[in-house]
């Protein structure tokens, strides 16, 4: 595929290319800036073959024959003026990028396909649906199975990974999982919540400090970074790293090399690094909260997570893999996985995606009953999910205990929920510190 672009003062996304069956579709992302061809503003296009059109002003000529049909991937172009031009590099190929030559897609080793056990129905056998697994994952909806494809592929190199999905699709497991099927599988996996702390806190937290480099820096301490050297470092919530850190992380993707605070030296790092967000990050970089040149370099390899809602078929697949996990009995694994009770579950929302499904699975286990999913009120999201009865056979302390708990969760859960799962959004309009919203959510199972 060739891009061409000879305006040099284009910055951000100005032009998405989506391969389609019939050819090339091209189009303007976002509302807010223009795309202008020739001085006209351009929305979108279709090309077939080799032709590009917008009424005979192509915003780039789009060579569709060269990508093999299997490869639609969605490409972003951008200037070559403040960024870096696009790649034909094969890992290239998150969100943003296609991949330019189908003969160098990677296949690695660790991705496994099976046939579940047979099925069978009035008509006979029917064709048990393929079961795919990555690691500890599982999945057979085509959707999840890319995304393991392109979880191998990261997995046979050290390239910075960036994993796209909602909360709770998840991510960190992903992580982990690139991390033990690659080479750095023995040594160190290091988490950073990059939304979980202050600005001054995180960049001793990722880089370290020497003794004194501010008040209460009583002694030297080793980062993040330094101390996952040799293995994987994971950036949970890297949409939420404030932008006066955002600078240094780059420099260190692009040298390798990190500063601990208070140090005047640099010194080398081996890491590999994931990163992952809930955010739609291209979105941030068009609104200017996130540095184009650090989403690049981080979305080296871009994996986007589906989210639950996208992929039903894996449901039956993920609750037995939950079931198992959760210590289920032989009994209770039958109870909860009836076909009746999976299609109930398959026609739920789970707006918390795979997260929600667990904390449900592990309610049906507490109370030894297939409960089926609640269903909040779409109106109201802050209408309570269930009704609360006072127990008068417990003490006051308890009973005010257990009220207190019930609120709390029901009120972060609903203000998440209301606030599309972003974080620091609910803390602002809920009028609460970021950070004890976080730890909250975790005390109550809606956030890792
Ligand atoms: N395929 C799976 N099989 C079993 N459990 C899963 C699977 N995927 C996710 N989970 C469980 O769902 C929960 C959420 O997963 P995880 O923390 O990886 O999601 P996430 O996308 O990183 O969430 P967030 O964006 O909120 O950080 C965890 O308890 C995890 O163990």
């Amino acid at each position: 595929m060739n891009l061409s672009n000879e305006e040099s003062a284009v910055s951000r996304f100005h032009c998405e290319l989506k391969l389609e069956q019939k050819g090339a579709h091209a189009r303007a992302p976002g509302e807010r800036q223009g795309t202008f061809v020739d001085g006209v503003r351009w929305r979108q296009s279709r090309a077939r073959g080799r032709s590009g059109s917008a009424g005979g002003q192509p915003p780039a000529r789009h060579d569709a024959e060269a990508v093999a049909p299997e490869r639609r991937q969605p490409l972003t172009g951008i200037g070559p003026g403040r960024e870096e031009a696009l790649s034909a590099h094969p890992m290239q190929s998150g969100p943003g990028y296609a991949e330019a030559s189908p003969g160098h897609r990677m296949q690695a080793g660790p991705l496994h396909t099976e046939a579940s056990p047979e099925l069978t129905n009035d008509a006979g056998p029917v064709a048990p649906p393929e079961r795919a697994t990555f690691g500890d994952l599982v999945a057979t909806s085509l959707a999840t199975r890319a995304s393991f494809e392109r979880m191998a592929c990261a997995a046979a190199c050290s390239a910075t990974v960036l994993l796209e999905g909602e909360t709770g699709t998840g991510k960190s497991r992903a992580a982990q999982a690139i991390h033990r099927s690659g080479a750095r599988a023995n040594a160190p996996f290091l988490v950073v919540d990059c939304g979980a702390l202050p600005a001054n806190l995180l960049e001793s937290e990722l880089f370290g400090h020497e003794k004194g480099a501010f008040t209460g820096a009583i002694q030297r301490r080793v980062g993040a970074f330094e101390e996952a050297d040799g293995g994987t470092i994971f950036l949970d919530e890297i949409g939420e790293l404030p932008a006066e850190l955002q600078p240094k992380l780059l420099r260190v993707l692009e040298n390798r090399e990190i500063r601990r605070l208070g140090s005047n030296t640099y010194q080398p790092v081996n890491v590999r690094v994931i990163a992952a967000t809930h955010r739609d990050l291209r979105q941030e970089v068009q609104e200017g909260r996130f540095r184009a040149d650090l989403y690049f370099r981080l979305a080296v390899v871009g994996i986007s997570i589906p989210s639950l809602r996208e992929r039903t078929e894996d449901i039956p697949f993920i609750v037995e893999r939950i079931l198992a996990g959760l210590g289920a009995t032989p009994e209770q694994q039958a109870k909860l996985t009836t076909p009746d009770f999976l299609a109930r579950l398959q026609r739920a929302a789970w707006p918390g995606n795979v997260r929600e499904l667990r904390n449900h699975l592990e309610r049906c286990l507490v109370f030894q009953d297939a409960l089926p999913p609640t269903a909040p009120d779409a109106a109201n999201p802050l209408a309570p999910t269930g009704s609360r009865t006072v127990d008068p056979s417990l003490t006051y302390a308890e009973a005010r205990r257990r009220a207190l708990e019930n609120f709390e969760r029901d009120y972060v859960e609903a203000l998440l929920k209301l606030h599309g799962g972003k974080v620091s959004r609910a803390a602002a309009a809920a009028d609460m510190d970021r950070v004890y919203l976080y730890r909250l959510l975790r005390r109550h199972g809606l956030k890792s």
